[in-house]
Parts: structure tokens; C-alpha cells; sequence
């Protein structure tokens, strides 16, 4: 993770994702309070915190869903605060997930990630990309099944080949492992793992702290809006702002919120 603010305004870094300041406020409430991180081309940078610590909020607000009350996101190093969602997508190839999954359920695998291809790139290759994407999720033996008749984590990994057709080069994805098997998150990490690999920047809001452990360079932790710690996975376990957060008892917590110690299944 690089200092926020040190690039200049207007300087093109392809790849590149930044937020700078951002704020979101509903009514009286701070959901996000002047956030600001950086992530490299090619890197995985989690976002994590308890619950309602405001990390969807800063994905609605990267993805164009939701403008910031103040602050800037910078794509690319070009500033796209007000851009529209449809618009990252085309111009800045940035492309996001849900917390629930969302295919068209009257449609094949195959034709999910059609739709994704042309609406996203365009038609030129559309078939080749979707091809290439089923066959390297392992995902070919499935491409006319009905997507919804699969299990669960078949249909998430059915939408990340939907992120992959779009030829991405930021993606959010906001817990992605949610409802998946220990044996899927580790599938998944290996996924993610490829992204990254061929140049595509991941920013990954994630409760379960061993695919953050298993795949992110560097992190954010949130708490009630606020950065309360940044540095490595590794770090920002043993910061006693994040143990504070989490195990203090400010917050009442559900039972299934994971305390961020590292478990080592994927490694
Ligand atoms: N549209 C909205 N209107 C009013 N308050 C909202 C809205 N969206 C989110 N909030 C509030 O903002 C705060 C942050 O919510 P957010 O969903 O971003 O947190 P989160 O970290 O993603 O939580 P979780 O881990 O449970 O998904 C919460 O207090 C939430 O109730």
C-alpha cells in the first residue's frame, strides 16, 4: 500500500486504485469517515472491520453506487468521483461484486457470462473470452447447466468468471467467501491469487481472516467509518486498535463474527 495522497492529480498509473478522504454520511450517521488508501496495479488489498464498520458503503462509494460527501476516488490515477457505475465499467474496466450472489436465474452458465462479455468489452471476442474464462475456472462441464440449479459456491465462482469476462483491471468484491467451505475459500484464494497474477487490482471486503491471510499484500481496517489500522495482514492482526475493535466489547456483536487470528488453512 502506497501513502495516500502522494500522486499527483491527473498522473496516469493504469491499474491503480485510490481513495482519497472519502467521506459518506447518512442523515446524522458518519458511515465513512475521510478513508483514504492506495492499492498498486496488480495487488490485493483487503478491507476489513466489524460489522457495520462502513466497508460496503466504501465499495458502493468506489463503484459509483453511492457519491461520496466528500473525498475522491481515483481509478487509473484519473479521478472518477462522479462517475456513474455503467461508466467505470466501460471506461475504467472496473467491475464489482455483492454480498449475494446475482445471476440471471432463467440462464445457463454460458449465457451469464455472454451477457457479462458484451454488455461490459462489446461483442468483439465475446465468444473466445467466455470460452477461455469457463475453461479456466473449470467451470466448461457446467457452461449449459440453469446457473441457479448450481450449489452455492459453484454460483459464486460462477460469478467471479462473470468479473473475469469483463477483461477487469480493478475489481471489488465484497465478501466473496461468505457461505463458502473451507475447501471452496481455498479454491477461491487460488483464483484470486491468479488475478493478481495476470495484473488485475483486488480490493476484497472479507470477514474471514484466512483468505485475507492467504491472499492480500496489504490491508485497511475499519471501525464505526474510521482507519484504525493499515500495514500487512500480519500487522494489523497484532495492532491493538484492531484486537480493541474487535474483542473490546464497544460493539455487540453477532455470534458468527470472525475474530481476525489467522488459521493457516491456505497456507
Ligand atoms: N443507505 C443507508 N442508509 C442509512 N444508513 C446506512 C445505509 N447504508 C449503510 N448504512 C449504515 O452505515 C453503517 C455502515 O454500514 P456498512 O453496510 O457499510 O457496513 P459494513 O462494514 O459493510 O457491515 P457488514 O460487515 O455487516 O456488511 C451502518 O451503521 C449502516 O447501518
Amino acid at each position: 500500500m502506497r501513502t495516500p495522497g502522494t500522486r499527483t492529480p491527473g498522473t496516469r498509473t493504469p491499474g491503480t486504485a485510490e481513495a482519497r478522504g472519502i467521506t459518506r454520511r447518512f442523515g446524522g450517521l458518519t458511515a465513512v469517515s475521510d478513508v483514504s488508501f492506495s492499492v498498486a496495479k496488480g495487488e490485493i488489498h483487503g478491507i476489513i472491520g466489524p460489522n457495520g464498520a462502513g466497508k460496503t458503503t466504501l465499495l458502493n462509494v468506489l463503484s459509483g453506487l453511492q457519491r461520496p460527501s466528500s473525498g475522491a476516488v481515483l481509478i487509473g490515477g484519473e479521478d472518477v468521483t462522479r462517475w456513474p457505475s455503467h461508466r467505470l465499467v466501460k471506461r475504467a474496466r472496473l467491475v464489482r461484486t455483492f454480498q449475494t450472489v446475482r445471476l440471471f436465474s432463467s440462464m445457463s452458465v454460458r449465457q451469464n457470462l455472454a451477457i457479462a462479455a458484451r454488455t461490459t468489452t462489446g461483442p468483439a471476442h465475446a465468444r473466445e473470452r467466455v470460452e477461455d474464462v469457463l475453461a479456466r475456472l473449470s467451470l466448461d462441464a457446467l457452461a449449459d447447466e440453469p446457473a441457479t440449479a448450481l450449489s452455492y459456491g459453484l454460483q459464486r465462482r460462477v460469478e467471479l468468471a462473470r468479473v473475469l469476462v469483463a477483461d477487469p483491471a480493478v475489481v471489488l468484491l465484497d465478501e466473496p467467501a461468505a457461505g463458502l467451505s473451507p475447501q471452496e475459500r481455498h479454491e477461491l484464494a487460488d483464483m484470486l491469487r491468479e488475478m493478481r497474477d495476470s495484473g488485475t487490482t483486488v480490493i476484497l471486503v472479507e470477514h474471514h481472516m484466512d483468505l485475507v491471510h492467504a491472499v492480500c499484500e496489504t490491508c485497511t481496517v475499519l471501525d464505526f467509518g474510521k482507519v484504525i489500522a493499515r500495514g500487512t495482514p500480519a500487522e494489523v492482526t497484532e495492532d491493538p486498535a484492531v484486537l480493541e475493535a474487535y474483542l473490546g466489547g464497544r460493539h455487540h456483536r453477532a455470534a458468527d463474527v470472525e475474530i481476525p487470528v489467522p488459521t493457516g488453512e491456505e497456507d
